[in-house]
Parts: C-alpha cells; sequence; structure tokens
C-alpha cells in the first residue's frame, strides 16, 4: 500500500477540521443531525437568556448560564469536529488521488486513423492507442495486444502487471501507466465515471449515503430524543403547579444530558472511517452498504487455485500409466502444451525441459489449438497429421478417450489419487484413445489458511472451497485449509448456484472473482469482491474491487466490516448507558435546587445543585473528544460468534458506561465546585 494512503492524522487535517466545526453550526446543516440540533435550540435559548436576564421570569445566574451556553457551544463542536475530521482524512486521501490524474492526451482511432484529444473528452466505446511510455487515458479493455502495465498510481505496487487482449487480464485503469510494448484499448466509462473519479467522489465522502442501518439508528435516536423533549418540557408546568421552580438553563441542561449526544455526535464519524478503512485497504467499496453487508455475512465461497493455494500449478512429476514410458509422456504432455498460455501449461513445458525431456516444437506447427475452458476442463491440439492431443482433468480426458473407443490403463485411477490426496492437481495426457499418464500440478495451501478459517468459524461464518478439481484433491485441501465445505468438479455456473442456495436458506452471502464467468455470481452474491486484474465486467458486476487483486483479502474485508458495526453497537450502548447514569447526577440536583431539604437525594455527594448540573454537561461534551479516537480506529476485534460478541460488548461498553459517567462527573465536580 502506498504510504500516501496511510492516512495519518496530520496537523492541516486537524487544523482544517476545526475550522470546518465552526462551519457547520449553521443550523441548516445541523438538522441533518436532528439530536445535535436539539442541542443547538437548547444552545439558542440560553443565549436568549444571556442577553435578556429575567426572559420567561428566569432567575438563574448570569454566571451559570454563561457556562451552560459555553459547554453546549463546545459540545456541538466536539461533534462537528468527529464529523470533519473523519472527511478530512478522506478529503486527503482524494487529493493524492487527483493528483494522479494527469491530464492526458489520448491517441483516438477514428476510421482508422489516429487523432489526438484530450483524455477529458473520451466516452465510453472510444478506441485508443496506448503505446510504451503512454498513459492509458481512460478505463477500458484491451481489445488488441499485450504491454505490461505500471499501476502503481492506483495499488501502490511498484511491479508492473502484464495485461493482454481477451481473457482475465484485459481491464486497464485509466492513469495507469504502459511500460513496454503497445495496446489499442476500448474505452468503458464516460468522463468524470471512471475508477479513479468513483474512488476519489467515494473517500471524499461527496457521495456519501446513509445506509440503511445508520437511517434505522438515526431514527431510534430521533425518537429517543423526542420523548426526552416531551419529558422535559412537561416537566416545567407539572413543576410550577407544584409550585417548585425549575430553570430553563437547568432544563436544558438536563435535556442535553438525556438525549444520546455520545452516539449522535459520532455515528457519521464511525461510517466514514470505516469506509476510510477499506479504501487504505486497498479496496474500493462501491457503497457503505456493501461494507456493512461484509460485516453480517454468513456464508463465503472461496476458490481453491489462487486464493485459499498460491495458485502457481506447477508440473512436479510426469507419472506414467500401462506400459508407458516416461519420455513418451513427458514429450506428449509437452506438445500438448506448446499453445496452452495457462500457467498450468507454461510449467509443463518448463518441467520438460529442465527434466531433459526431448519433444518436437515442430509438431504444434499447423495444428488446430484447444485452449483450455473450465466448462471442458481440458486443453490440447490437434495435429496436421490428424492425431489429437489432450490434458486435463483426469475424469473429463477419460471420457474423452472411452469416446473414441479407448481403453482405461488399469494404474490410471491408482496413480491419479496418489496426486490427489497428496494435494495435487493429476491431469491425464492422451493421443487420441491412449492414456499416457498423468502429469502432477503441485500447489501449495497459503500459510496461515487454517488459522483464518478458524477465526471465520469463530464468527459463525461458514465457508465453502468450490474448485474445478477433482474430489480428492479438493477433499485434502479444504481439510489441509480447513473449510467448512467443499465442491468439486464445479463448473463456473455452479457458484452461483451454491450462492442461490445459501440466500435461500436466508444466509448473505460473500464471495471473489474475477473472470466474466465470475460476473453473475459476484452480482448475485451479498459482497462480490472482483480483482482489479479482472475484466470489466467482473468489476462492474461486484460492489467491491480490490486493487491488489487478492482473493483471499475478503476474509479481511469481512472483518473491516464487522469491527464497523460492532463499533456502532458499541458506542451506542455505551452513550445510551451513559445518559441513564447522568440522570441520577442531574434529577437530584435539579430538585435540590427548588427544594433544598431534599439534599438526601445526592447519592453522589455532589458539591452543589450547581456544580453537578455543570460537571454532568461538561462530562456530557468531553467524553466526545475522548471517544472520537476509538470511532475512527473502530473498536478492538476479536473473532466471535455474534451472540457472544453482543453479551460481551453489552458487559464492557454497557456497563463501563453505567460506571464512567459517576466517576468522571464527580471528579470534574471536585474541580467545578472550586469555583461556585
Ligand atoms: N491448462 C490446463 N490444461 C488442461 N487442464 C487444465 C488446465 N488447467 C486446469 N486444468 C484442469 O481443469 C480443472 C478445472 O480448472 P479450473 O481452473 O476451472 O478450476 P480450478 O483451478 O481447479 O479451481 P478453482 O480455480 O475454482 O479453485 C483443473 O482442476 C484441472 O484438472
Ligand atoms: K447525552
Ligand atoms: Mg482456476
Amino acid at each position: 500500500m502506498s504510504d500516501k494512503r496511510k492516512g495519518k492524522l496530520s496537523g492541516p487535517i486537524i487544523r482544517k477540521a476545526m475550522l470546518d466545526s465552526l462551519v457547520k453550526l449553521n443550523p441548516v446543516t445541523m438538522m441533518k443531525n436532528p439530536v445535535m440540533f436539539v442541542v443547538e435550540i437548547g444552545m439558542v435559548l440560553v443565549l436568549l437568556l444571556l442577553l435578556f436576564p429575567g426572559f420567561f421570569g428566569s432567575r438563574s445566574g448570569f454566571g451559570f448560564n454563561l457556562s451552560v451556553f459555553l459547554i453546549l457551544l463546545v459540545t456541538m463542536l466536539f461533534a462537528n469536529f468527529a464529523e470533519a475530521l473523519a472527511e478530512g482524512r478522506g478529503k486527503a486521501q482524494a487529493d493524492s488521488l487527483k493528483k494522479t490524474k494527469k491530464d492526458v492526451t489520448a491517441n483516438k482511432l477514428v476510421g482508422g486513423h489516429v487523432k489526438s484529444v484530450a483524455a477529458s473528452e473520451l466516452r465510453k466505446g472510444d478506441i485508443v492507442v496506448v503505446a510504451q511510455g503512454e498513459m492509458i487515458p481512460g478505463d477500458g479493455e484491451i481489445i488488441e495486444g499485450i504491454a505490461s502495465v505500471d499501476e502503481s498510481a492506483i495499488t501502490g505496487e511498484s511491479a508492473p502487471v502484464i495485461k493482454e487482449a481477451g481473457g482475465d487480464f484485459s481491464s486497464v485503469t485509466g492513469g495507469t501507466l504502459v511500460v513496454s510494448d503497445r495496446i489499442v484499448v476500448r474505452i468503458s466509462s464516460d468522463p468524470g465515471e471512471s475508477f479513479i473519479d468513483r474512488m476519489i467522489a467515494l473517500v471524499e465522502g461527496a457521495q456519501r449515503q446513509k445506509t440503511p442501518n445508520e437511517i434505522a439508528l438515526s431514527t431510534l435516536l430521533t425518537v429517543l430524543t423526542l420523548i426526552f423533549l416531551i419529558v422535559v418540557v412537561t416537566l416545567k408546568p407539572m413543576a410550577d403547579y407544584l409550585n417548585i421552580h425549575l430553570e430553563i438553563p437547568v432544563l436544558v441542561s438536563l435535556l442535553v444530558c438525556l438525549i444520546p449526544t455520545t452516539i449522535g455526535g459520532l455515528l457519521s464519524a464511525i461510517g466514514i472511517a470505516g469506509m476510510d478503512r477499506i479504501t487504505r485497504f486497498n479496496v474500493l467499496a462501491m457503497s457503505g452498504k456493501a461494507v456493512e453487508a461484509a460485516g453480517d455475512i454468513n456464508t463465503m465461497i472461496l476458490d481453491k487455485t489462487g486464493t485459499i493455494t498460491y495458485g502457481n500449478r506447477m508440473a512436479s512429476e510426469f507419472i506414467a500409466v500401462g506400459q508407458e514410458k516416461e519420455s513418451d509422456l513427458a514429450a506428449w504432455a509437452a506438445v500438448s502444451s506448446l499453445q496452452d498460455d495457462t500457467p498450468e501449461g507454461r510449467s509443463v513445458i518448463d518441467y520438460a525441459k529442465t527434466k531433459g525431456f526431448g519433444f518436437d516444437r515442430g509438431l504444434a506447427d499447423g495444428g488446430g489449438i484447444v485452449p483450455f475452458q473450465a466448462e471442458t476442463r481440458m486443453s490440447g491440439i490437434d495435429l496436421k497429421d490428424g492425431r489429437r492431443v489432450r490434458k486435463g482433468a483426469v475424469d473429463a480426458v477419460r471420457e474423452w478417450v472411452l469416446s473414441d473407443g479407448g481403453v482405461i490403463p488399469a494404474d490410471l485411477e491408482q496413480k491419479a489419487s496418489r496426486v490427489a490426496s497428496e494435494g495435487g492437481t493429476p491431469l491425464a495426457v492422451a493421443v487420441d484413445n491412449r492414456i499416457l499418464g498423468v502429469i502432477y500440478l503441485k500447489d501449495t495451501v497459503k500459510p496461515g489458511m487454517k488459522e483464518r478459517f478458524e477465526q471465520l468459524r469463530k464468527m459463525g461464518i461458514k465457508t465453502i472451497m468450490c474448485t474445478g478439481d477433482n474430489p480428492l484433491t479438493a477433499a485434502t485441501i479444504a481439510r489441509e485449509a480447513g473449510v467448512d465445505d467443499y465442491i468439486a468438479e464445479s463448473k463456473p455456473e455452479d457458484k452461483i448456484a451454491v450462492i442461490r442456495r445459501e440466500q435461500a436458506q436466508g444466509k448473505l452471502v460473500a464471495m471473489t472473482g474475477d473472470g466474466t464467468n465470475d460476473a453473475p455470481a459476484l452480482a448475485q452474491a451479498d459482497v462480490g469482491l472482483a480483482m482489479n486484474s479482472g475484466t470489466v465486467s467482473a468489476k462492474e458486476a461486484a460492489n467491491m474491487v480490490d486493487l491488489d487483486s487478492d482473493p483471499s483479502k475478503i476474509i479481511e474485508v469481512v472483518a473491516i466490516g464487522k469491527q464497523l458495526l460492532m463499533t456502532r453497537g458499541a458506542l451506542t450502548t455505551f452513550s445510551i448507558a451513559n445518559d441513564i447514569a447522568k440522570y441520577f447526577a442531574i434529577i437530584p440536583a435539579m430538585f435540590m435546587l427548588a427544594v433544598p431539604e431534599m439534599n438526601a437525594l445526592n447519592i453522589m455527594g455532589l458539591g452543589s445543585p450547581l456544580s453537578a448540573v455543570l460537571s454532568a454537561l461538561i462530562f456530557n461534551a468531553v467524553i466526545i473528544p475522548l471517544l472520537i479516537p476509538l470511532a475512527m480506529r473502530g473498536v478492538t476485534y476479536k473473532p466471535m460468534s455474534s451472540q457472544r460478541l453482543l453479551s460481551r460488548n453489552l458487559l464492557v461498553y454497557g456497563l463501563g458506561g453505567v460506571i464512567a459517567p459517576f466517576i468522571g462527573i464527580k471528579l470534574i465536580d471536585l474541580i467545578v465546585h472550586l469555583w461556585i
């Protein structure tokens, strides 16, 4: 990850946030946050009393009123500061991204001729030529050529990546640099809608929409605020009737202490910070909703090759069957791979060469290429002389040979099983209806997978590995990696079937993918994470894109989503628990002010009724900045089931939230009491 995107809180960001918190006092802005808007109205009321003492028959002193006014002002500034700080960090990220958006000229192909136009004028469907040393002018798909591309501007990864027409590595991103060769690109986005544009808008918060969860919580907070407002407003006439005089500033203080100002002030900062955490993790989420959905995932669908294993399946042994010789097997294995451009295919040639097996390259000339397909699970060549050479999944090759009237060597099954039971992938090699043996493709499970799946299990998430490989290999890798379930010999469409099946049971499903054939499944999944190296259609179908193209990052994405939901839950619990505790400080004080004989109510032993009110109000204000770091960083996350998480959070943040004010208010009162 690039340093500039780590999002450190620098001096300028903090200064800007301070200024913004003043600007945000504008009532039109405040109205968007009903809880804090009520605080603002209260502040205006107290201000009126400051300007016109004796208003509403008030008898409270100037000094007290001024203190209440100032504390309320500071409370709002703190809340605004939290939001401005979170936004500021996003803006800083956006600025560094904007710098990558240089104004380049594009070589647009118009009627067979190249015409120079500004990149900002390119539209969807335009064709451009990009040569060595030039910046790719917009997002698109390579339709001709192959090139190595430096994508460090968006991924922070300095090693160039190979991009080529056709297949799963054909998409390119505007703002990245072609370091070798020349490509023809079909532009896939209109001005202002490119990948970087969308990323900038997202981190800037310009497109920030409240998620359904956030809306539900804000509604709850507003309802709570309304209830307390009614309670406090009706308190006044009731007290008047009983001849108890309640001061307006005291009532305002009571109201502000009771309404959920802590979570009200931190709510949007929590959401922005969660989004920010995902972006700094080099994952681009299309919406906050997607991040939250990640936090609620029940089932995760994972690829075997490349996600759970390293994915660089390499030939590591030739195992001849029947009467066949190893050297013949090696030669035909190599010939079957001459036109196979997959890493597996290339590794077969490399292995044959390093082991010194001879093979005739000329055989491939003029032959018909049979490219590898996930559907057929085979690849090979139809030679000029009529012979057909294939390699592929053992059962697929067996079928192919049987349909041509061939016989299956007796030891094929046992030899292939040996490879599979070691977690390798056996590829059978055949020429017409004769099977020569198997290629042992080795792949290794990434380190630490077992622990990560263990964590997912603790979170109550079921993991399902989907692989095109045979059941035995699948079972071995599944056991080694520790996934809960696996589906072997799965075709691309099987993934979407698994997702639908899980969703039908009311589960939320996450998956990763990069190919065009993954696109429907990515769209069907609740959280679809596409690889940046993947095709345009995969990226369009998904609701997240991983800039590092590491599918196993889906695990951390879920963790970040969970952390966001947990942080919001924990701070809500803390905030409401706090308010309950403040009630015990302020209600007795209020009545003691009116009826001094009620001193017995002063269970907290606070200095005086006035200092009790001010202390509760000060505590209510300072708790907001104290919790900003937690809101921004997120609560520390330990994998466990939602049930246990809930009880743990209730204990820590609920109980903590009840106790903290007693201690805090008491300490503040010791100081405040010295003054008044
Ligand atoms: N280049 C190739 N030539 C011939 N057969 C291949 C080649 N690559 C893979 N196969 C065979 O086809 C099967 C399916 O491959 P595919 O890439 O679709 O799935 P996978 O890589 O095994 O699983 P996944 O990527 O979903 O974890 C493989 O298990 C292997 O037996
Ligand atoms: K409060
Ligand atoms: Mg694969």
